[in-house]
């Protein structure tokens, strides 16, 4: 039965409450004629010994105790055994409590409602417990008397047992015939009926079923049963009993029916209880439906009260009032729409609201994560500050105790220098005193210095000023000193060109001397010249065996060190050079050893840089330049011949052939120059590669030509330039070479030698002058004497292993040096003779 907190509770009940708010003044147990707390917590002592709650107990001491339900069921099943099965399924409090007011409920007896023990409301609850205390007081008389009327049983069974009768069953049958043979029939009915029918409640109507149970147990007989059924229902109150007793009480005759012994009566009692259990169900389930059914009447009825109510106030109302009623209806009708619009606006806020507390949240637990991981970091920082402060404070204690140290070695050192400054301090004092004596004595010596002093500066000014007058006078004699060494100068460059005039006018062959330095991993500490002088002069020696070799002293018109630069050499060459436009012819030739820097001087080691350039492109490029210079009064020709003379051959290096006449090239700049050069150098250099380093081993010979006219009296000039690079000139053994090699040797050999017999034969002024000994010297005869102008390029190389080279080097150039040619004269023809002789020419 479900039950409303709120409900009014007088059908049943002995108490009614409207409700928790206007709760009356709450009685006291005692004054509801239930006896005292006291005797309820004593009976419950008795009952529950295992409680042990003290007489003093409060009420609310007591809810606390009752409040799980249990001691409530366990009440309940001392009265009916098994009514609550508190083995399974229970859980505290609640369900207990529950089933306990539903059993009571279906038991009929007084009851409190739920909440009354929950919300503390006790007196409902010790009523319902004086109840049960009631019942269960009644159920032990009944149960002490059945045991009286078991006792008055067995001991006539045991009295007609001693009479010799037979103990069966019909014996026991107690019935209207047989009263007699029982004659506590009666009683035993009436106490039964008598116990039962002063009981008119369903409980009682259970109580009644046990025992007719236990009648049959005994074996009462069906007559005597009926009877007493009979009689049993008709004194009990079925008509108050409710359904679930009844059915009950049903169950428990069949039960017993079942036990007995008779098949047929067992079939149809089981038969009976499976149709009775059927009607139960279907019973239980319309109970079920009519208590739906009836709430929802009992709801319906009171809306339809409640309208009949307002439909009642509405009838008594006025045409106007109902008018109003409407409007105002309509009024309200209006605002509801108005709060319908404004709960639904609450509702989208709402919405809103939600979306922006989710976002608010994932946003706060974003920031919670953030402040975890920043939590974190901080205390990792924290943890690294702490260890850093700890390790700061450890270095700070270390160093605190070391300062606390030297502190205390300072004090020390501080007492010690006090002390020793003190000691100090006396021999200052002391020495303070000799001082002032001494600064006295001094200032005494610097009175009579100053006076001294005086008397020197006068005699000091004496002298300046006699000075000055001898300074002036020395002045006047170093002005003549000083003109006199300029003329020295120009007389000394008056004497070299005079010397150069008589040598040029004698037709001397010049000789430069040039030391090549040394090549890059040579030997720079030992070297065969000792000195070069000013003059020409070179001074040699063989310094890894000195004592055997004398120093040996030459004298050339120049000598070039080892750090002559090309532009240095050049500008020595040059004046010569130049009067080939003059109309002579000038012979330069390189002389040397191989490796000794012939090609260096004449060529240079590349003609891609300017600086580098040889005798040769700085020549030409000297001629073009002052051909250039002299465009207004003459007009120049230069032509250019490049020949080659290996084995005795000559080659024109221009055209890569072998002939009598090297081809003639006309050049009119610098570049042009360049060019032949270097086609012919490629030239060479392919036949180099061919016959293996020829180049040291063959005389390259570049003809200049050049035919000059002057513009204004008509006279032709014709003059020839021969730079030779002559081939290595070192004597070669004949036992150490054979074939190619020995034919080459023999080849520069001769036609050195014959370069020499030429030069000395010119020099002797012989007769005849042997040319035609060698290609070489036939093809330098237009340079060679004649009244040319030759120079000679002696090349030396310093390393101590060339020294006997050197040697013999020197000694040819200085016989060279020595050659008079004769003065060279200019190859100048006059108009007029060139007009007789091309006039002879034409008439022959
Ligand atoms: N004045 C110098 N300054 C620097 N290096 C030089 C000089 N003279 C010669 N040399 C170097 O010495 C080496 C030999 O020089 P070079 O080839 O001119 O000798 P060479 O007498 O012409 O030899 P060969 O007879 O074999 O032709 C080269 O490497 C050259 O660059």
């Amino acid at each position: 039965m479900n039950v409303q907190p709120q409900r009014k509770r007088n059908e049943m009940g002995i108490y009614a409450r409207f409700g928790s708010i206007a709760r009356p003044k709450e009685p006291r147990f005692e004054d509801n004629g239930y006896g005292s707390v006291k005797s309820l917590v004593e009976w419950l002592n008795n009952l529950f010994p295992y409680l042990n709650l003290p007489s003093e107990t409060t009420e609310e001491e007591l809810r606390d105790c009752l409040i799980d339900g249990t001691i409530f069921c366990s009440i309940l099943n001392k009265l009916r055994p098994g009514v609550i099965d508190m083995r399974t399924g229970f859980r505290p409090s609640a369900d207990y409590l529950k089933r306990f007011l539903d059993a009571m409920d279906e038991m009929g007896l007084l009851r409190f409602v739920l909440e009354d023990i929950q919300q503390g409301y006790m007196l409902p609850v010790l009523q319902c417990l004086g109840t049960l205390k009631e019942h269960l007081e009644n159920a032990d008389i009944y149960s002490r008397k059945r045991w009286e009327v078991r006792e008055v049983e067995l001991s006539n069974r045991v009295d007609q047992s001693q009479h010799g009768s037979s103990l069966n069953l019909d014996n026991f049958v107690v019935n209207g015939e047989d009263k007699k043979k029982n004659p506590n029939k009666d009683t035993y009915q009436h106490g039964l009926i008598s116990s039962v029918s002063s009981e008119s409640s369903p409980f009682l109507l259970l109580d009644a079923g046990n025992k007719l149970s236990e009648m049959l147990k005994q074996g009462f007989y069906a007559e005597f049963l009926d009877d007493n059924i009979k009689d049993l229902i008709k004194s009990i109150s079925v008509d108050n009993a409710s359904t679930h007793v009844l059915f009950r009480f049903l169950n428990q005759i069949l039960d017993e029916s079942i036990d007995k012994k008779d098949e047929h009566a067992y079939h149809m009692a089981r038969m009976l209880k499976q149709v009775v259990q059927v009607i139960e169900q279907r019973v239980y389930a319309q109970v079920e439906n009519l208590k739906d059914q009836n709430n929802l009447c009992s709801v319906c009825s009171g809306k339809y009260q409640s309208r009949l109510k307002v439909l009642e106030t509405l009838a008594s109302w006025s045409t106007e009032e109902i008018e109003a009623l409407f409007s105002h209806l309509k009024q309200i009708k209006m605002d509801k729409t108005g709060i319908e619009e404004k709960v639904r606006l609450k509702e989208k806020d709402l919405t809103n609201l939600k979306e922006e507390k989710r976002s608010l949240e994932n946003e706060n637990s974003a920031l919670k994560r953030e402040l975890e991981t920043l939590k974190r970091i901080h205390e990792e920082h924290c943890l690294q500050i702490e260890t850093q402060a700890k390790e700061t404070n450890q270095a700070l204690e270390k160093k605190t105790h070391d300062l606390e140290c030297y502190l205390m070695d300072s004090n020390k050192r501080v007492k010690q220098l006090e002390s020793f400054s003190e000691s100090k301090l006396e021999g200052w004092k002391k020495k303070e005193e000799t001082f002032r004596i001494f600064l006295n004595n001094h200032q005494r010596a610097l009175q009579e210095l100053r006076t001294a002093y005086a008397s020197v500066k006068q005699e000091v000014t004496m002298t300046k000023k006699r000075y000055g007058e001898e300074f002036y006078d020395l002045g006047v004699e170093l002005e003549g000193v000083v003109h006199a060494a300029d003329n020295y100068h120009s007389v000394l460059v008056e004497n070299r060109k005079l010397y150069n005039e008589v040598q040029d006018l004698k037709g001397n062959i010049r000789v430069y001397c040039r030391v090549r330095p040394f090549l890059p991993g040579q030997c720079k500490k030992l070297t065969t010249v000792e000195h070069i002088g000013e003059n020409g002069e070179l001074l040699v020696s063989n310094p890894t065996k000195p004592g055997k070799d004398k120093n040996r002293i030459f004298k050339f018109n120049k000598v070039f060190g080892q750090a002559a630069s090309q532009e240095e050499v050049f500008l020595d060459t040059r004046p010569l050079i130049r009067t080939v436009l003059d109309g002579f012819n000038v012979c330069i030739f390189a002389y040397g050893q191989t490796g000794s820097g012939k090609t260096y001087t004449m060529s240079g080691p590349s003609i891609s840089s300017k600086e580098d350039w040889g005798v040769n492109y700085r020549a030409l490029h000297d001629l073009f330049h002052i051909a250039q210079n002299r465009k207004g009064s003459m007009t120049y020709e230069i032509g250019v011949q490049m020949v080659e003379i290996y084995n005795e051959q000559v080659r024109d290096l221009l055209t890569c052939h072998a002939v009598p006449d090297a081809s003639m090239h006309q050049v009119t700049s610098t570049e042009d120059v360049l060019e032949l050069m270097n086609i012919g150098l490629m030239n060479r250099a392919v036949s180099a590669t061919a016959l293996n380093e020829r180049s040291s081993r063959s005389h390259s010979i570049i003809t200049i030509h050049v035919r000059g006219v002057d513009l204004e009296s008509g006279t032709l000039l014709r003059g020839n330039l021969h730079l030779v690079d002559l081939a290595g000139s070192e004597r070669v053994d004949r036992s150490e070479v054979t074939g190619e090699r020995l034919r080459e040797a023999q080849h520069i050999n001769k036609s050195l030698s014959a370069l020499g017999d030429v030069i000395f034969a010119l020099a002797q002024k012989s007769q005849h002058v042997p040319y035609r000994n060698s290609k070489l010297t036939q093809v330098l005869q237009s340079s060679l004497g004649g009244q040319a102008k030759t120079l000679m390029f002696v090349q030396l190389n310093p390393d101590p292993d060339s020294y006997s080279e050197t040697l013999s080097t020197l000694k040819f150039a200085e016989r060279v040096s020595g050659v008079e040619l004769g003065a060279a004269k200019s190859n100048k023809e006059g108009r007029d003779i060139r007009e007789l002789v091309d006039q002879v020419s034409s008439m022959l």
